[in-house]
């Protein structure tokens, strides 16, 4: 927890949708006068494209099911903590970008499957925005739920997210379903004991709920559009949040829980601003009076 310089850490599993949210936190900082800092949690991960492959092929090697890019050991999560508890003491911090493909490459000016140099935040900013797979880790070496100040899980249920993540990955990144299909098999493991575990962490979880068959994730032409899903959204800590006005502003919206609502799926970004702006708005607040 850091009251001076504020952390918002939001995370999700390869597909699910945390970039997408991302945007709607940029909205309101735009609108609230927010400047922000940014990490894309893949600039943590340990290895780049090729040296990634020799690891995972060391690991089959020796029939072990629990390595990929969920797990801690492929990520530099001491170094993410250390970035964090940085920032938190002194609003200062660095980061990169892992280039994922040609249109990241161009921007960046560094090649698929590799990271670009390290660099420094801008100074001043009211606080730090991350979104990734590992944002809110809690294991025997680190605690990154304890430094963040407000922590979003993005959680679809689990086909529609490998749907969202089969067509993202065909789509924008160049894979075939089979590859997709075979990283989200040797993710498994991990993706059980160490993403999974965060949504226990988290203030907040969104969880993306399609109303037609995606049965079969690997066939699924589309991804179901907005209008096509609900949207759980639970909070951790219920105290303080004014139900009876979310369900008011939200059409379609009702408690399925003291803790939880359900919204119309097209719904998600004006409930995540109704719900997200006076929670960022106090963390800032109370940062720039620190
Ligand atoms: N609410 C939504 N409605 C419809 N499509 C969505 C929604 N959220 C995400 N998607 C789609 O799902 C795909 C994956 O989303 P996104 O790129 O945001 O995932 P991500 O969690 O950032 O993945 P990664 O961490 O692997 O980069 C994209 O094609 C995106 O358009
Ligand atoms: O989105 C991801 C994890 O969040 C990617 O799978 C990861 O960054 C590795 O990418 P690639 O295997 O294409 O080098």
């Amino acid at each position: 927890m850091s009251k001076k310089h504020p952390i918002i850490s939001v995370v999700g599993s390869s597909g699910a949708g945390t970039s997408t949210v991302k945007s709607t936190f940029e909205q309101i900082f735009r609108r609230e006068e927010i400047t922000a800092v940014s990490i894309e949690g893949d600039a943590f991960h340990r290895f780049n494209r090729a040296d990634m492959k020799a690891e995972l092929q060391k690991h089959y090697d020796e029939s072990d099911p629990g390595f990929s890019h969920f797990s801690y050991e492929a990520n530099e999560l001491v170094e993410l903590e250390r970035v964090f508890r940085e920032y938190g003491e002194t609003g200062k911090g660095k980061t990169r970008h892992y280039i994922h493909d040609e249109t990241e490459a161009e921007r960046h000016g560094t090649p698929p499957g590799h990271f670009t140099p390290w660099d420094d935040f801008e100074n001043d900013s009211d606080l730090l925005f991350y979104e990734g797979l590992h944002g809110c880790v809690v294991n025997d070496e680190v605690n990154l739920a304890q430094l963040a100040d407000l922590k979003i899980g993005v959680v679809p249920v689990i086909n529609l997210e490998w749907t969202q993540k089969i067509h993202r990955d065909r789509a924008s990144r160049g894979y075939s379903t089979e590859a997709v299909t075979d990283v989200i098999l040797r993710r498994m493991h991990s993706y059980v004991n160490c993403i999974v575990p965060q949504f226990s962490e988290t203030d907040i979880n969104f969880q993306r709920v399609p109303v037609v068959d995606t049965s079969n994730p690997f066939i699924a032409r589309w991804i179901p559009t907005p209008d096509e899903s609900l949207v759980v959204i639970r909070f951790k800590n219920p105290r303080g949040i004014d139900f009876p006005y979310l369900t008011s502003m939200i059409h379609g919206s009702w408690m399925s829980r003291a803790n939880s609502i359900v919204i119309p799926g097209n719904k998600q970004d004006l409930a995540m601003q109704l719900i997200l702006t006076p929670l960022i708005e106090r963390l800032v607040r109370d940062g720039r009076r620190a």
